[in-house]
């Protein structure tokens, strides 16, 4: 295409948003006019599902749910009184809360205020919270975030070292919304620990966000903790980061949560409109469509060129992944679809693997975030003329052209700046995104079927592990390990059973593993 013609299809494709300062433009994506009145019927049809959704029919048919996170922006649209006040009440208490946790009103019990928030989730429970901060907190916060996402004992040790002399000015959130997800139990549990290890009693330093009726609900409420925040049935986990799960942490890090509501509700609005070239999310799903053959054949990657939203391709890798891959569509047929997201920032990138989006295999599409806005104060010149600012631009476009120039194609996002405002209208962009194009797909987006075998498989390594330290503990020899599976009751799963022995081994936890670590067969496994 020549300079001209890429010019008027630039301006045919742009999509911009007075309002938000939002611009999209997708018109690097190689579609031709003949796909897009493809898409056309595919489009009305998702645009109706999306209605129905948000009227409030059962879009989750799987667990029978609602799925309702566009209403926690605009309470006038939920289906009725009732969930409307849930969520106004909800917001109400959050900035209550935030309020008097700020002024020391509530406070811990051997200090005048609470200095850090120590968040324990995991998974959309994690991951907003994650984003968010990284991208809206202060250099000096009204409270310091951490996070304890994973239940690796190094990585908990590491945030409650930071905590160390701060515990008892410290708020746990743990958040959940089944209440009962095992990585974030244990980091509970051992948060809990580190306070009766600091002598301090944890529930006036503990609050909870999770679903009603959860385990975790009925904890925080025998053990009286200091507060407890609902997660709504209707709200995923990776659609949540606008409800408590993510509105109070950002309440309490002094984040302008009504703000980050009011960009969310305006992208909703625009994406609402039944119009593929008036719907920015939409747009989006095209383009997504187009890119991988309506089946994922290419990558997502999501280039910010901003250091502060570089947690959003994590915070997408979950929306989209968990949202998107699926091994059977709606009538039941096996489709393994899905779209692959990853990603950093620029241009950081562009020193590290854009060599292989430049020159390698042409599997992926990129989408660049443009921020407009430099920096707060004024730039200086790192050469007669152009700031460091001038170069992130020019690095962007820059890569564009040169991805255009060997056919990879992308997509552009810009933003004004990153505010609260812009943050909540990304999210709210994506999460419609997602929602439209698996209408596109004929899947359901929001369930997550395949999480559950993982989690199965983990408990009968757990229950596994206690069959073989039962068994070493009756046995008075040295066992081999196809032996000690024997003993275990578990023949067949020698190979386990050795990963079992050689973790317990590793660790101190009375076992011992002896032999040539290359000749499995001839290994000898002992109890302590
Ligand atoms: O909030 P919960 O129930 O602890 O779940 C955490 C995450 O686990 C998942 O269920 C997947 O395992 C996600 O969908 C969810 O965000």
């Amino acid at each position: 295409m020549d300079a001209a013609t890429l010019w008027q299809r630039y301006q045919d494709w742009l999509y911009t948003h007075d309002g938000l300062g939002f611009y999209l433009d997708i018109s690097r994506m190689r579609f031709d006019d003949r796909f897009v009145a493809e898409m056309k019927p595919k489009f009305d049809k998702a645009f109706a599902e999306m209605a129905k959704l948000e009227a409030g029919a059962i879009a989750n048919p799987d667990e029978g749910r609602m799925v309702g996170h566009y209403w926690l922006r605009n309470t006038d649209i939920a289906p009725n009184s009732q969930l409307k006040a849930e969520i106004n009440d909800t917001l109400e208490a959050i900035h209550r809360f935030a309020q008097d946790i700020h002024s020391g009103t509530i406070k811990p019990p051997n200090a005048p205020k609470f200095t850090d928030i120590l968040s324990i989730g995991i998974g959309g429970s994690a991951l907003g919270p994650e984003f968010v901060a990284e991208a809206l907190a202060s250099s000096s916060p009204q409270l310091n975030i951490h996070f304890i996402d994973n239940t690796d004992p190094t990585g908990i040790d590491r945030t409650l070292g930071k905590l160390k002399d701060k515990l008892h000015t410290t708020l746990a959130i743990v958040i959940s919304k089944s209440g009962g997800t095992p990585e974030t139990r244990n980091g509970m549990v051992e948060v809990q620990a580190a306070y009766q290890a600091a002598n301090l009693p944890y529930s006036p330093h503990f609050i909870a966000i999770t679903g009603h009726g959860s385990k975790l609900e009925k904890m925080a409420e025998s053990e009286n903790w200091l507060a407890t925040f609902p997660m709504h049935d209707w709200v995923g986990g990776r659609t949540s980061e606008l409800s408590a799960v993510g509105l109070v942490p950002a309440a309490l890090q002094g984040i302008d949560i009504d703000q980050m509501l009011a960009g969310a509700k305006e992208m909703d609005e625009a994406t609402r409109i039944p119009e593929l070239k008036q719907n920015p999310a939409a747009l989006l799903a095209l383009a997504w469509y187009f890119a991988g053959n309506g089946k994922g054949e290419k990558d997502m990657v999501i280039l910010p060129y901003k250091d502060s939203l570089l947690l959003f391709s994590r915070y997408l890798q979950q929306l989209v992944m968990e949202s998107l891959g699926k091994e059977k569509d709606l009538d039941g047929n096996t489709v393994y679809q899905g779209i692959a997201v990853y990603g950093n920032k620029g241009s950081t990138d562009q020193h590290a693997y854009v060599q292989q989006l430049r020159e390698g295999v042409p599997n992926f599409f990129v989408t660049f975030i443009e921020v407009l806005k430099d920096r707060d104060q004024e730039s200086p010149e790192v050469e007669p003329g152009v700031t460091s600012g001038d170069y992130l631009s020019g690095l962007l476009q820059g890569t564009r052209q040169a991805l255009y120039d060997n056919n990879r194609d992308s997509i552009t996002v810009t933003i004004p700046e990153v505010t609260p405002r812009t943050v909540g209208a990304l999210i709210a962009l994506y999460e419609r995104a997602v929602g439209l194009y698996a209408t596109l797909v004929n899947i359901n987006a929001y369930h997550q079927p395949g999480v559950e075998a993982g989690k199965k498989a983990a408990a009968s390594i757990l229950q596994l592990q206690n069959q073989i330290v039962q068994a070493l503990a009756e046995s008075n020899q040295p066992l081999s390990l196809a032996e000690l599976a024997a003993a275990a009751n578990a023949p067949e799963e020698t190979e386990a059973v050795y990963k079992i022995v050689r973790h317990l081994a590793a660790n101190n936890r009375g076992v011992v593993l002896q032999g040539d670590a290359s000749q499995l067969q001839q290994l000898k496994v002992t109890g302590e």
